[in-house]
C-alpha cells in the first residue's frame, strides 16, 4: 500500500493551479444519464472517485470516452443496466447520485445503500423520502434501494436537514418529472449551482439554485450539452492552508475566490495577507506564526466541514487556543487523534475540539482515515520536524489530483513510496 513521506520545515512558495471540483464533477457525470444526446464535460479532475463514477456508468452500458485532457464524452442512449453495485458504492458513497437520474430517465434503479463511513452514519433517508414524494415506489431490500416509477410527478419537498447530494438527487429527478417540484431547505453549495447550470444547459427549467428554495419545472426530455466543471474550492482551501501553515507565500490560480468567503475570512484572522482577483488568490504568511482561529462548520455559505481538518492542522501550530466545532458529521475528528501522535495538544469534548497551539510538531508515522483527514496530516507533516510517514494514502487520491507534484512545485519535500 502506498504511503507518503514528508520532510517538514520548508516554507512553501509559488503557484498552484486548481483542478475541477470533485463534488461537482461526480453529480454532473451522473446527470449525463438524463441526456438523450451526447454530452461533453471538461475540466474533469483526474481522481479515483471520477474513475469510479466512469466505471459505474460503463457498467450500466453507457458509452464513455476520455481524452488526454480529461474531457469526458458520454452517450447514455446505450444504457441497459440500471444498477449501482455494492462493490463500487462501497468505495465511493457519492455513487448514490445516480439514483435520481436513473429513476427519472429509465424509471428504474437498484442502488446499493451507501452505509456509513469513517466520518459518520450518513443516512440517505431524505433522498429516498423525496423521491417517494415524487411518486417513486421504493423498497429497501438486501442492502439495496430498489426504486421504480412510471413518470415522476412534481412535488413540494421540505428537506429536514440540508443535504448536498440529497438536493442534487432530487434536483436531477425533478428535471424530467411531470409538473413543478419545489425543494425547500435546499443545499446552497456552489457544486449544487454548477449541477443546476449543467442541467439548464441540457434544457432543464430550474430557478433558485444557490438559494434554499429550488423550483424545477419538468420537461419531456433533456438534450446533449457541452460544459466545464467549476474549480475545486476545497482543493483551493487546502493549498491556501499549506501556504499559511508553513509561513509561505502561495498564489492559487484557476479558482473561484467568491466561493471561499468563510475560509478566506478565517485565514485573514489567522494573520495571512490575502489578495484576490477574479480567478486567483495570493496568500502571504512569510515571517509570521499563524494565530489560532475558532471555527464552527455549517452548510454553505458558512465554514465547510470539508475544510475543518485542514484548519485543525493550522491550529495545532498556531499561537493561542482554538475551539473547533463540527456540526455536520458526528465522527469527523479522527485526524485529531493522529495529530496528537505528532505532538499536537488537542482535547475533544463531543463535537468540539480544543486545540492549544504548540511551538512545533515532531514527525511520527500516522494513518489517514478519510479524504480530508489525509490532507490535514499532509499539512501537519509539512511543518513537523523530521520525516513523517503517512499511511493509507489511497484516501487522498479520491480527491486531490497529483498532490505530490503540486506540493513539490511549491517547494515541499514529499514523495510517494510503495
Ligand atoms: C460528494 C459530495 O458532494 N460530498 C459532500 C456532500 O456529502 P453528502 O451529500 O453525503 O452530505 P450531506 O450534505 O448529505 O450531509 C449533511 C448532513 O445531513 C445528514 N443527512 C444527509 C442525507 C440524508 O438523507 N439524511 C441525513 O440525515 C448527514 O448525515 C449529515 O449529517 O456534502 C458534505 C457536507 O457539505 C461534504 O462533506 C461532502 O464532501
Ligand atoms: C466527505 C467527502 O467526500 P464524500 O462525500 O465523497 O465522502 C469530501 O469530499 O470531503
Amino acid at each position: 500500500m502506498d504511503k507518503l513521506l514528508i520532510q517538514g520545515g520548508a516554507p512553501l512558495q509559488g503557484e498552484v493551479r486548481i483542478s475541477g471540483a470533485k463534488n461537482a464533477a461526480l453529480p454532473i457525470l451522473a446527470a449525463t444519464l438524463l441526456a438523450e444526446g451526447p454530452v461533453s464535460v471538461g475540466n474533469v479532475p483526474h481522481l479515483q472517485d471520477v474513475t469510479t463514477m466512469i466505471e459505474l456508468l460503463g457498467r450500466m452500458g453507457v458509452s464513455v470516452t476520455i481524452d488526454d485532457r480529461m474531457r469526458v464524452e458520454v452517450d447514455a442512449s446505450t444504457a441497459n443496466a440500471f444498477v449501482a453495485p455494492y462493490e463500487l458504492v462501497r468505495t465511493m458513497r457519492a455513487s448514490i447520485v445516480v439514483l435520481g437520474p436513473l429513476l427519472a430517465r429509465f424509471g428504474k434503479a437498484d442502488v446499493s445503500l451507501p452505509g456509513g463511513c469513517a466520518i459518520g452514519a450518513r443516512p440517505v433517508n431524505i433522498h429516498v423520502d423525496g423521491l417517494r414524494a415524487m411518486g417513486a415506489d421504493i423498497q429497501i431490500e438486501n442492502g439495496y434501494i430498489r426504486a421504480k416509477a412510471d413518470r415522476l410527478r412534481g412535488a413540494r419537498i421540505v428537506c429536514e436537514t440540508v443535504t448536498v447530494t440529497g438536493t442534487e438527487n432530487l434536483l436531477m429527478a425533478a428535471t424530467l418529472a411531470e409538473g413543478q417540484t419545489v425543494i425547500e431547505n435546499a443545499a446552497r453549495e456552489p457544486e449544487v449551482v454548477d449541477l443546476a447550470n449543467f442541467l439548464s444547459a441540457m434544457g432543464a427549467k430550474i430557478s433558485g439554485a444557490g438559494t434554499d428554495v429550488i423550483t424545477v419545472t419538468g420537461v419531456e426530455r433533456l438534450n446533449g450539452a457541452s460544459y466545464d466543471v467549476l474549480p475545486d474550492r476545497i482543493e483551493t482551501g487546502t493549498y491556501l492552508v499549506a501556504g499559511a501553515i508553513t509561513g509561505g507565500h502561495v498564489k492559487i490560480k484557476g479558482t473561484r475566490p467568491d466561493h471561499l468567503d468563510a475560509v478566506l475570512l478565517k485565514l485573514r484572522e489567522a494573520g495571512a495577507e490575502i489578495e484576490i482577483g477574479d480567478t486567483w488568490i495570493d496568500l502571504d504568511m512569510r515571517g509570521r506564526r499563524p494565530k489560532s482561529v475558532d471555527l464552527r462548520t455549517a452548510p454553505y455559505p458558512a465554514f465547510p466541514t470539508d475544510m475543518q481538518a485542514q484548519f485543525a492542522a493550522l491550529n495545532t501550530v498556531a499561537e493561542g487556543v482554538a475551539t473547533v466545532v463540527e456540526t455536520i458529521f458526528e465522527n469527523r475528528f479522527m485526524h485529531m487523534l493522529e495529530m496528537r501522535r505528532l505532538g499536537a495538544d488537542i482535547r475533544i469534548e463531543g463535537n468540539t475540539a480544543i486545540i492549544r497551539g504548540v511551538e512545533r510538531l515532531t514527525a511520527a508515522p500516522v494513518m489517514a482515515t478519510d479524504l480530508r483527514a489525509s490532507a490535514s496530516l499532509v499539512l501537519a507533516a509539512l511543518v513537523a520536524q523530521g520525516s513523517t510517514e503517512i499511511h493509507r494514502i489511497y484516501h487522498i487520491d479520491r480527491g486531490y489530483e497529483r498532490i505530490e507534484e503540486k506540493l513539490e512545485q511549491i517547494g515541499a519535500q514529499i514523495k510517494r513510496i510503495a
